[in-house]
């Protein structure tokens, strides 16, 4: 976990130029650094630079640092693992067999990704934002950071701080769990803010499904509980590409498939 921040690090020391060598437009691209979260479509950008790559069902690693690929591919195999036994645990809690969600969202090719983000110090940290608030895609998101807190959790309509202890993983539920679930477990909006003293590094590593899956509701949870489905099915690749253009919202994008409650008249 230590080495896996250091090369974050080292990766935001890089010059411009050379980060510039993975400056990716397309949310599909495999390797993508930049700033902001959608700065095509954001009005206020966010103090935020970040470095996005896929890592999984194919590894990718920048070329630069150099140790960055071998300790990143550790990384995300043991961290995949995680979310892995996780999601067995979560499968059961639904009352579905452990290996239900592994098989049902195809989690031999699912999609990981490693995302870094970089907060300097902000003059004015009261006028902006490292991330706005936001829930992830995808199933679960492991999150760490550099000793530096600056994560907050919405959880009955207040922003909680995250004081995350040293070396700990905080386990983030996405918006496809929400979605399998058919609204049993909810994703957490959370949101960066930032501060004037110190650079803060947060580095997620996003687990869901593999990108042609289509995602909707546990057929046995409608089944067994005769419980409409509460979201419509879509594909993972569609719903990525739904959120990355369009600013970063709180749940806009999960709300865009969710079932408008039927007015008896
Ligand atoms: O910086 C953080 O703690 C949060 C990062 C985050 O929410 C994300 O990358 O999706
Ligand atoms: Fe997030």
């Amino acid at each position: 976990m230590k080495e896996m921040m250091e090369e974050c690090k080292f990766f935001f020391d890089l010059t411009e130029e050379e980060k510039g060598e993975f400056e990716g437009k397309h949310v599909l691209d495999p390797i993508r650094s930049g700033t902001s979260f959608n700065a095509s479509v954001e009005k206020v950008f966010c103090w935020r630079d970040f470095l996005k790559v896929f890592v999984h069902p194919q590894f990718r690693s920048p070329t630069k640092p150099c140790g960055f690929r071998e300790i990143s591919e550790k990384y995300c195999k043991r961290t995949r693992e995680v979310a892995r036994e996780l999601l067995k645990g979560i499968s059961e809690s639904l009352g579905l067999e452990a290996s239900s969600i592994d098989k049902t969202l195809n989690l031999n090719s699912g999609l990981q990704l490693l995302i870094a983000n970089l907060y300097p110090p902000c003059p004015q940290p009261d006028l902006a934002m490292g991330l706005p608030p936001h829930s992830d895609h995808g199933l679960l998101t492991l999150l760490t950071q550099n000793g530096i807190g600056g994560l907050q959790l919405q959880h009955n309509s207040k922003w909680v701080n995250v004081d995350a202890p040293p070396n700990s993983f905080l386990v983030n539920t996405g918006d496809h769990i929400e979605i399998l679930s058919n609204g049993k477990y909810k994703s957490v909006v959370h949101r960066a803010i930032v501060n004037s003293k110190s650079t803060r590094i947060s580095l997620a590593i996003a687990n869901g499904p593999s990108l042609d899956t289509v995602v909707c509701p546990a057929q046995e949870l409608i089944d067994n509980e005769s419980q409409a489905p509460a979201y419509k099915g879509m594909k993972y690749i569609e719903y990525l590409e739904l959120q990355q253009s369009n600013r970063l919202h709180i749940k806009s994008c999960l709300d865009r498939v969710r079932m408008r409650n039927l007015i008896n008249i």
